[in-house]
C-alpha cells in the first residue's frame, strides 16, 4: 500500500522552535539572527543584471511540447499563461493566504506544526540546513486542513476547506498535463508511464500546498526570504501575488528574478522529474528575497509520485551506451536523502547503488 505523503515527511520531521519569530512587523532592524552573508549562504549574490528571462508560455501555444521541453532543457522553469485555472480561484488562493498570515501570531499559533506534524503553521521546512533565519512564515497543506482551519478560523473554515479542495482539483489537472507536455517533448508516450494509468491522469500522484508569506523586511539586502533550493517534487507550480522576489539559478547567468505576471503561474522542475528524465530536465535552483515595501505572499503547490514508487531514469532517455546517472529510489528514499544531504542530494545518488 502506497504511504501517504503525510508519513513521507514524518519521517523526517523539522523540528524549529516557534517561539523565537520575531514580530516581524515591529522591528526597525534586522536581527543579527536573521542577517545573512555569503559566508551563510555560497549564493548570497543579487541577482545579475542580465536581460535574460524565464520563457513564458501561453498554453495555446501552437508548438506547445516544444516550447515546455525547451523551457524545462534550458531553465528548469517556466512561466505559463492560459492555463484555464480560473483568475477568481487564484484570487480567492490569495485571500486565504492573506487572510491566514494576517492572522495575529496567537491565534497562527493554534495551527502550529506540530512536534512531528507535517501541515501547518511554521518556519521553512528547509530552515534547520542553515546557521540564519528566514525572514518569512509558511503554512504546510497536507490531505484536509480542515483540523487546521477549524483552529484558525472557527467561523469560516468551511469557506476556506472549500477554495483549498477547487485549488487542488485545478492544480492536479495542470500538473498532469503539464506532465505530458515536458515528456512529450521527449518522446516519452503514455503507455511509458505506468503508474499515470488507468486514465493518464496521475490519480495516484501526490501533493501539497506550501503558502509563504514574506513580510516586509527592513533590510532587505541582508535579509534572506527563502534560501536557495531545489524542490523535491516532478513538478512545484507556484502562484505569486503581485510582488516580485522569486529568483531562479542559471550556471551562465546567475540569479534571475520572476517577475509577477498577472494571473501566470511558475512552473518548475523538481529533484524527481530529474531522475525521471536522467538530468535532461534540471532541478532548478530557486529562492525568495525580500523587500522593504510590500508583503509578498506565494502559494506553491508540490507535485509528486505515490510515495512508494519506484521512479528511475526511463531507460529510452539514457544512452544505451552508458548507465543510468541515478538509481532508482522512491520519493520516500528521495526525501531521506534530502533531509541529510539538503541541494548536495542529487549529485549524492548519482552513480550511487541504494
Ligand atoms: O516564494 C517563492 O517564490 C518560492 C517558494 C518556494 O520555492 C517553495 O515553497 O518551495
Ligand atoms: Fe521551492
Amino acid at each position: 500500500m502506497n504511504s501517504m505523503l503525510s508519513d513521507v515527511f514524518r519521517s523526517h520531521p523539522i523540528h524549529i522552535p516557534l517561539s523565537n519569530l520575531p514580530d516581524f512587523t515591529s522591528l526597525r532592524h534586522l536581527p543579527d539572527s536573521y542577517t545573512w552573508t555569503p559566508k551563510d549562504d555560497l549564493l548570497f549574490s543579487a541577482a545579475s543584471a542580465s536581460d535574460q528571462s524565464l520563457p513564458s508560455i501561453n498554453l495555446d501555444d501552437p508548438h506547445l511540447a516544444t516550447r515546455v521541453g525547451h523551457a524545462c532543457a534550458t531553465w528548469g522553469a517556466f512561466q505559463v499563461t492560459n492555463h484555464g485555472v480560473p483568475s477568481r480561484l487564484l484570487d480567492d488562493i490569495e485571500f486565504l493566504t492573506g487572510s491566514l498570515f494576517r492572522l495575529p501570531v496567537h491565534r497562527k499559533l493554534k495551527a502550529a506544526r506540530s512536534e512531528n506534524g507535517v501541515s501547518g503553521y511554521g518556519v521553512a521546512r528547509i530552515a534547520s540546513f542553515f546557521n540564519k533565519q528566514m525572514w518569512s512564515e509558511g503554512f504546510t497543506v497536507i490531505g484536509s486542513p480542515l483540523d487546521d482551519f477549524r483552529k484558525l478560523w472557527p467561523n469560516h473554515h468551511v469557506k476556506y476547506c472549500e477554495i483549498i479542495k477547487e485549488y487542488e482539483e485545478h492544480m492536479q489537472k495542470l500538473a498532469a498535463k503539464l506532465m505530458w507536455l515536458a515528456l512529450g517533448s521527449l518522446g516519452v508516450e503514455e503507455k511509458d508511464i505506468k503508474w499515470a494509468w488507468p486514465s493518464s491522469d496521475f490519480q495516484g500522484a501526490q501533493a501539497a500546498i506550501q503558502l509563504n508569506h514574506y513580510p516586509i523586511c527592513p533590510e532587505p539586502d541582508r535579509a534572506m526570504g527563502l534560501a536557495a533550493h531545489t524542490d523535491s517534487t516532478l513538478l512545484t507550480i507556484l502562484y505569486q501575488n503581485d510582488t516580485a522576489g522569486l529568483q531562479v539559478f542559471r550556471d551562465d547567468v546567475g540569479w534571475v528574478t520572476v517577475p509577477p505576471v498577472p494571473g501566470s503561474l511558475v512552473v518548475n522542475v523538481g529533484d524527481l522529474l530529474h531522475i525521471l528524465t536522467n538530468g535532461i530536465f534540471p532541478s532548478v535552483l530557486h529562492r525568495a528575497r525580500v523587500n522593504h515595501v510590500r508583503s509578498r505572499f506565494s502559494m506553491a503547490y508540490l507535485w509528486g509520485p505515490p510515495s512508494d514508487l519506484m521512479i528511475s531514469p526511463l531507460p529510452q532517455l539514457v544512452d544505451p551506451l552508458q548507465s543510468p546517472l541515478y538509481p532508482s529510489l522512491t520519493w520516500k528514499q528521495y526525501l531521506a536523502t534530502k533531509a541529510t544531504h539538503f541541494n548536495q542530494s542529487l549529485s549524492f545518488i548519482r552513480n550511487y547503488d541504494l
